[in-house]
């Protein structure tokens, strides 16, 4: 991923278990706000085209299939160095454009680096994904080995019974584990929210993640029943904005699962730009995980530069 010189990549600070006892989120709260955005124009007319190029540039372009190919990867690949028509381009006066990096399985790294060929970051999922309930031992390793095959990002997974037992020495210790076995690749945490209950283990993961050093905390692999959602959204980018407040650092933040339409993206967009402010609307700082948005998006920037719209399949799908 491209970082700005300046950046400041967030640090283990220790885990403060009074700090996390003491967490409460006001449900009700959280659900009124989420709707508030739901039912909003969340940007003016004029500047939803560039809103929607700058949500392209968040995207971590995404294939987690079963059934996920080389050639299938490879178009992805190119797609995402390319997401936009180059007429489309043309008409919005856009001279480069690309997604924020590709997202894939460990054996769909090979080809991803050959195509991107160092252009754009490969992002891998590790660590047992999306369940996380393989060994210790083996989710460290497939780190290692994902790293060594070129990914410049890590999504691991986090054990979601440490959560859901309250053991979050042992949550904050496994995080610890996998950042350092990523060295220089940047990882994040994938908290799985529609696994976790309630809002409030959704904000005592996320710090605790913060607190062990992940530079990116995720809401969802895209396979839980439930994945991102506004309100588990504002939850996590108020434990980020809280966390920078107390520690100066600057953790990114990625809905990942369901998020396939631009007026969601917008949602999402809207929502780091109240709760966080412009500095986090850059890609080392926000993501959207999606395997289908790009359509959407590219569908809708066709009918703001012609005035129609055109059928999904004239846009190209990875
Ligand atoms: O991390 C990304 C997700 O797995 C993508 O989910 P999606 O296929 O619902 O867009």
């Amino acid at each position: 991923m491209t970082i700005t010189p300046d950046f400041k990549r967030n640090e283990a600070t220790g885990l403060d278990l009074g700090w996390i006892n003491q967490i409460h989120v006001n449900r009700a709260a959280a659900d009124r706000r989420a709707a508030s955005l739901a039912n909003r124009r969340t940007v003016k007319k004029e500047y939803q085209a560039a809103w929607l190029v700058k949500a392209i540039q968040m995207i971590d372009l995404t294939t987690l299939g079963g059934d996920d190919t080389p050639g299938r990867v490879e178009r992805l690949c190119m797609k995402a160095l390319r997401p936009l028509r180059a007429d489309l381009m043309a008409a919005l006066g856009i001279g480069e454009l690309s997604t924020g990096a590709v997202c894939v399985y460990h054996e769909m790294i090979a080809p991803a680096v050959r195509v991107l060929d160092g252009r754009l970051g490969v992002a891998a999922v590790s660590t047992g994904f999306p369940a996380g309930l393989t060994s210790m031992e083996t989710k460290l390793r497939e780190i290692e080995l994902s790293v060594a095959a070129g990914a410049s990002e890590i999504d691991i997974v986090i054990t979601r019974q440490h959560v859901l037992t309250g053991n979050w020495q042992t949550l904050y210790d496994e995080m610890l584990a996998y950042r350092k076995a990523c060295g220089a690749a940047h990882v994040k945490a994938i908290l799985a929210t529609g696994d976790l209950l309630t809002l409030e283990n959704v904000a005592k993961a996320s710090w605790v993640c913060m607190m062990a050093g992940a530079d990116f905390i995720k809401t969802s692999t895209g396979k839980e029943g439930v994945n991102a959602t506004i309100p588990v959204a504002l939850t996590m980018v108020r434990a980020i904005r809280e966390y920078h407040e107390q520690t100066g650092f600057m953790v990114g933040f990625k809905p990942a699962g369901g998020v396939s339409s631009a007026k969601s993206a917008l949602q999402y967009l809207t929502l780091m730009k109240e709760e966080l402010g412009n500095a986090w609307l850059q890609p080392h700082l926000f993501r959207i995980g999606a395997s289908s948005l790009l359509t959407d998006i590219e569908r809708q920037l066709e009918h703001y530069v012609t005035g129609h719209y055109s059928a999904n399949h004239r846009h190209a799908q990875p």
